[in-house]
């Protein structure tokens, strides 16, 4: 089908460079060669497939090593899932397999702060964001800001609250749990006053015990988003950086899917420019790079640990389910739909 299909919608106005003239034929065999394949813009690219594949691959393999490994099995204390981890803790096959292990209270459960401080340390320091340390307002930056600004909705929404309780509380309660008050009569008494508690956390700060129903893993879920968003953030600068660039699929006003490189429709409007940098603000550039990495590197190892020691295999799952639909929606949608790449952008266009 030729381009002067009259319901074709074409966005751009008058043709200003060669790209937007090859644009405006009909399909030619050099504008196939520019558009070599038209697999869906909303799929990841190689490398992305190779790096996010490592979150399954982590999620099966700290579950089979919880599985197989001597030191669980040999373990004084079993998994309760009651309680959500081995119980008693005295008895726990690792330091990582206890709740108050201080990664867990200092990193994980405090995860979206560090994921935040992270990412506006990239965001600042970055030349391919904006110039470095100073307070210049560009497009690019307002985009990250955008992203992460979907990133900490989904997270708020999902974990923190939705209009009340949170989407993980009221998917447990949806699925037959409920606050039990096991020992103490007076707390016990309070429960009957106040009919139920609706959280997780306010029915544990109660000594009661939240059981019966599904409960999403927490960890997995906010371990994943927050690593995949600092991953997807960095990953084009730490490529260009090595001379590489791989290409995404995107598609355009025309409805054509094109490789990045070819984005004439508006939605991109400056090419990357060449900057040179003084040493102080390389070594800014450095370090804003260097917390990303350490940030998704711990995460990575707590999300092993998570895998290993705590959660069923369905709550891992249903964990990794929801975060990787938050990362469809930040990164990939944008891809394959303008209206929306326009406002989120794409990290390193
Ligand atoms: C480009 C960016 C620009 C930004 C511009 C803005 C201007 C900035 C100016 C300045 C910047 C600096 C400021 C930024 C501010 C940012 C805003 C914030 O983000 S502040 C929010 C901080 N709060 C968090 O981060 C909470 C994060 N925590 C959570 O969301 C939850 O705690 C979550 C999801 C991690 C987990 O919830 P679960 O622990 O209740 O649930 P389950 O994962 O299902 O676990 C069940 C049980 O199993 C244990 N468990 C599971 N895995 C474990 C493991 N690996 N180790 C030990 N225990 C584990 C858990 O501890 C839990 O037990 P048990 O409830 O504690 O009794």
């Amino acid at each position: 089908m030729s381009n002067s299909t009259p319901n074709r919608r074409i966005t751009r106005s008058t043709p200003s460079t060669i790209k937007d003239l090859a644009d405006g034929l009909p399909d030619t065999p050099i504008k196939q060669m520019r558009h070599p394949s038209e697999t869906s813009p909303f799929l990841p690219t190689k490398l992305e497939t190779l790096l996010l594949a490592i979150y399954p691959v982590t999620l099966v393999l700290g579950s089979l090593f919880s599985l197989l490994a001597y030191s669980t099995r040999s373990a004084t204390s079993k998994y309760n899932p009651i309680h959500q981890s081995y119980y008693p803790a005295a008895g726990a096959p690792s330091y990582f397999a206890t709740k108050k292990n201080i990664f867990n209270v200092y990193f994980v459960k405090k995860g979206w702060f560090w994921t935040t401080l992270a990412l506006a340390a990239f965001v600042v320091t970055h030349p391919s964001l904006g110039p470095s340390l100073r307070p210049t307002v560009t497009r690019r930056r307002v985009q990250a800001v955008a992203r992460w600004g979907v990133a900490t909705t989904v997270w708020m929404l999902v974990t923190q609250w939705c209009f009340g309780p949170a989407l993980v509380d009221r998917n447990f309660k949806l699925t037959g749990g409920a606050c039990e008050i096991m020992e103490d009569p007076i707390k016990r008494a309070e429960m009957g006053r106040k009919q139920e508690f609706f959280t997780a956390q306010a029915c544990k700060a109660s000594g009661g015990l939240w059981k019966g129903g599904h409960d999403i893993s927490g960890h997995v879920f906010l371990l994943i988003l927050g690593s995949a968003l600092l991953g997807m953030e960095i990953l084009p600068a730490i490529l260009r950086a090595r001379g590489l660039n791989e290409e995404r699929r995107v598609r355009v006003g025309s409805g054509k899917v094109v490789k990045t490189r070819s984005i004439v429709d508006g939605t991109v409007k400056d090419t990357p420019v060449p900057v040179v940098l003084t040493e102080t603000e390389e070594e800014y550039t450095k370090l804003g790079i260097k917390v990303a990495v350490g940030v998704v590197g711990l995460s990575w190892w707590m999300l092993f640990m998570t895998a290993a020691f705590f959660h069923t295999w369905f709550e891992k799952f249903t964990g990794f389910l929801v975060a990787f639909t938050a990362i469809f929606l930040v990164y990939f949608l944008p891809r394959g739909v303008p209206e929306v790449r326009a406002v989120l952008g794409m990290p390193g266009l």
